[in-house]
């Protein structure tokens, strides 16, 4: 079958095609042996990305976690970066859907070009090609003023100080599998941000950010600065999604905590 042309249709129909590798092997596994159903995922998602990414774009560098890091995407001009599945641990415990397939393209000029997150178990897909609307305000009527925050954080390594700033703000924590699932969710509008710390690569946001950015969303480091791409160490262990509204007052929260530490 013949991909679609434009690159964020591209990125859309190659993350939708792993995402189905993933859900056949899922089914054909079960839950019986986590680990190999993990190993399994992570193999079976990257070898139809990076196959589909030689076939269709073979002038193009690929940065995947599954791959070894190819030093020829930092003289590139496009780097596709991919983690071919975003949340393995979720994908591994049944039931739940807190998964991704993450496919961003990166270019020289641009940065950030295009991006696609599958959600396969949500039977979800996000992309730039379509940037969804901006998330709609959770009711707004709420007794006693603004609706209450929700942050989505690491279902399994939440950063200590994210709780003590959703208490500051009154707001709650929503612990989610995947940085992908999280991203998504602000886009969709069922959270208001996600706030991370402590560790995380460029494969783990690139193609959420990208489409987070499309949507209009604020997208940045902690510390307000921008989050750059196919860089030489792909280490970017830190970010925050959030509605526009809220990024002043979330910046400035985590600010504040960094001085107390
Ligand atoms: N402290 C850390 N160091 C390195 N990677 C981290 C991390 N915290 C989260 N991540 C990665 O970010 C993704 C989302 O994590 P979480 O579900 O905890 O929010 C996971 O990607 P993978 O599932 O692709 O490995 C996870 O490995
Ligand atoms: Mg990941």
């Amino acid at each position: 079958m013949t991909p679609p042309v434009g690159d964020g249709a591209f990125a859309r129909w190659l993350a939708a095609r792993a995402g189905d590798e993933l859900l056949a092997l899922r089914a054909e596994f079960g839950h019986d042996d986590p680990a190999r159903l993990r190993d399994a995922g992570d193999k079976r998602a990257h070898d139809v990305l990076v196959s589909a990414l030689s076939q269709w774009r073979a002038g193009d560098a690929v940065l995947s976690e599954e791959g070894v890091d190819d030093p020829r995407r930092l003289t590139a001009e496009r780097v596709w970066i991919v983690d071919p599945l975003d949340g393995t641990r979720e994908f591994s415990e049944p039931g739940r859907v807190d998964w991704a397939v993450h496919v961003a393209l990166w270019s020289r000029n641009v940065g950030l070009q295009a991006g696609a997150v599958a959600l396969p178990a949500q039977h979800r897909l996000f992309s730039t090609d379509h940037p969804p609307a901006y998330p709609p305000l959770a009711d707004p009527v709420v007794e006693g003023g603004r609706p209450r925050l929700r942050i989505a954080v690491s279902r399994t390594r939440p950063p200590a100080f994210v709780a003590a700033i959703a208490e500051e703000l009154g707001g709650e924590l929503v612990p989610l599998g995947s940085a992908g699932a999280k991203i998504a969710a602000v886009i969709a509008g069922e959270v208001d941000a996600y706030l991370h710390a402590g560790g995380q690569y460029e494969w783990d946001s690139a193609a959420p950010v990208a489409v987070a950015r499309a949507t209009g969303l604020h997208t940045s480091r902690i510390d307000g600065s921008t989050l750059e791409y196919n860089q030489p160490d792909p280490r970017l262990p830190d970010l925050l999604v959030c509605r526009r509204d809220l990024a002043g007052e979330l910046l400035a929260a985590v600010a504040r905590r960094a001085e107390e530490t």
